[in-house]
């Protein structure tokens, strides 16, 4: 489980996450959904230790990354914002890399490669260089070498930016086979078709503080409104569905 509890973060004074706390369960998929620059970059770089809170804590797996990095990070996998692959390696090459750097050696290591080349359909990427690879084979190869090592936490900063059908389809068909195998999965996103589909749990998030949170019925409720869309609009931003015309408001 993530836990996050009460963390606060400003950039040169501006407070961008205001007294911020949720759960992620194990085995289910929790949405961060929040406009542009409502914070969703910035709590997720603070669970993964990549930034520091001012105030709060998190616990990946009971661990505190700011206080013990290299044991959360062993807990967690993360495809981020920024790709950061490497554009002259081979997929085997550059995962092997990663899988190294997680501990892995090995037969247990060759095991994981094989698993996650199998699981993520990379066969016929495995020993091409990632210079000149379209968006999905990029997601695939970050997707990669964030379960390598087998997280038990898997956090994803808007992952279907930028992607095809089948890649979303392949993404979507990952995420829930983690999550039955009871893997703690956050992931931010703008999508609404994409946020009501996939997760368990939805934080609505505005100005860096959570404005909403339930399933889609549940944030309907809070909202009264019907669909996800307006129910988001409506605690995002205070604002009523837009009424058809002709239909009185
Ligand atoms: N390193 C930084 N220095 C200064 N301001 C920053 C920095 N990182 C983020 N911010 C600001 O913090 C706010 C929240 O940004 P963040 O990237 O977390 O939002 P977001 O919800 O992920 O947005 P988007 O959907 O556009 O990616 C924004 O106003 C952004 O300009």
């Amino acid at each position: 489980m993530i836990r996050v509890e009460n963390i606060r973060k400003s950039f040169a004074g501006k407070p961008v996450l205001q007294d911020l706390s949720f759960d992620v369960p194990d085995g289910r998929i929790t949405a961060l959904l929040g406009a542009n620059g409502a914070g969703k970059t910035s709590c997720l770089r603070i669970v993964c230790g990549l930034l520091r809170a001012e105030s709060g804590r998190v616990l990946v797996g009971g661990v505190d990354p700011a206080r013990d990095p290299r044991g959360a990070r062993r807990q967690l996998g993360v495809v981020g914002d920024r790709e950061g692959l490497y554009e002259r390696l081979t997929v085997a090459e550059y995962l092997k890399i990663f899988a190294q750097m997680q501990g892995l050696v090995g037969a247990e290591l060759n095991t994981a490669l094989e698993a996650v080349c199998a699981e993520l359909e990379l066969e016929s990427l495995w020993q091409r260089r990632v210079a000149g690879f379209s968006q999905g084979e990029r997601m695939k190869v970050s997707l990669a070498r964030a379960l390598v090592h087998r997280p038990q936490h898997l956090i994803l900063d808007e992952p279907t930016r930028g992607l095809d059908v089948l890649a979303v389809r392949l993404l979507r068909k990952t995420l829930l086979r983690l999550r039955a195998a009871g893997t703690a999965i956050v992931f931010s996103s703008h999508v609404m078709p994409e946020v009501a589909e996939l997760s368990d749990a939805i934080l609505v998030m505005s100005a860096g503080r959570i404005v909403g949170r339930g399933t889609p019925a549940e944030l309907a409720q809070q909202s009264g409104c019907d669909t996800l869309e307006d129910s988001f609009v409506a605690l995002a931003y205070g604002q009523s569905p837009v009424q058809p015309q002709g239909v009185p408001a």
